[in-house]
């Protein structure tokens, strides 16, 4: 479960202010977050995954607070639990696609590359239609098809909590049923939390749980 209380958080560079009194999203729970561009919907993002800390308030993901956390716990969290997809990539342009679907195992010695990880890897491809690309290099893939293999390397942790960031935003509408399928299979299948971003009216109306920013009192100060 998440639960967020009288969350603040300020930008010092820009002054941008997040407030949000409090927010809750069950065990397993599908929730979307919608409003205007620079309404906050990726910084809160970053809050529970930890990337940011806020000035005040409480994050309290399945019973952790991890806003008490120190910078390395938080990271190590992060590493266990969350599968992070945003807006930037992030994609290793010297590796071929079947290493950047398998880069956290790359990166984070805390976690092991078993054959089982290179199983699920060749599976994640084929779902989001990434099969015929594994031995090319990221840079010669579209945008979209960026975005599926970022979405596949999120995936191949088994997070407990995926966020996502807009995770449809460079795709047709074929890839946006598609990735939508996998996210709902996956969050249904393993019990985890999903979190998305998204400026389609008509994909937030399919969550059961949703966040308005344009509701939220954001502002510059
Ligand atoms: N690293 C940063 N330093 C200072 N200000 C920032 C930083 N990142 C974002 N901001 C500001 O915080 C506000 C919220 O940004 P954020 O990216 O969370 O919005 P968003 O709702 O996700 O926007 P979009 O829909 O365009 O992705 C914006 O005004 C932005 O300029």
């Amino acid at each position: 479960m998440l639960n967020i209380t009288n969350l603040q958080f300020r930008y010092p560079e820009s002054g941008f202010q997040l407030s949000l009194p409090s927010w809750e999203v069950p065990e397993g729970g599908q929730a979307a977050l919608i409003g205007p561009s620079g309404s906050g919907k990726t910084t809160l993002l970053s809050l529970i995954a930890g990337i940011l800390k806020p000035d005040a308030g409480k994050i309290e993901l399945h019973g952790q607070n991890i806003t008490q956390l120190s910078d390395t716990e938080r990271r190590n969290f992060r590493i266990g639990q969350c599968g992070l997809i945003f807006q930037s990539f992030e994609l290793i342009p010297y590796l071929n696609v079947f290493q950047n679907i398998q880069l956290p195992y790359y990166l984070n010695p805390v976690l092991e590359r078993t054959s089982e990880v290179e199983i699920r890897a060749y599976q994640l491809a084929e779902q989001l239609g990434l099969s015929a690309y594994l031995q090319s290099r990221v840079t010669s893939l579209s945008v979209g098809e960026q975005q599926r293999l970022a979405i596949c390397r999120a995936l191949i942790t088994q997070p407990r909590v995926l966020l996502a960031d807009e995770p449809t935003a460079s795709l047709d509408q074929a890839n946006v049923d598609r990735v939508m399928q996998v996210l709902f299979d996956y969050s249904q299948s393993s019990g985890a939390m999903l979190i998305m971003s998204t400026h389609d009216p008509s994909l937030f109306a399919r969550f059961e749980h949703r966040l308005d920013f344009s509701k939220l009192v954001s502002a510059i100060a």
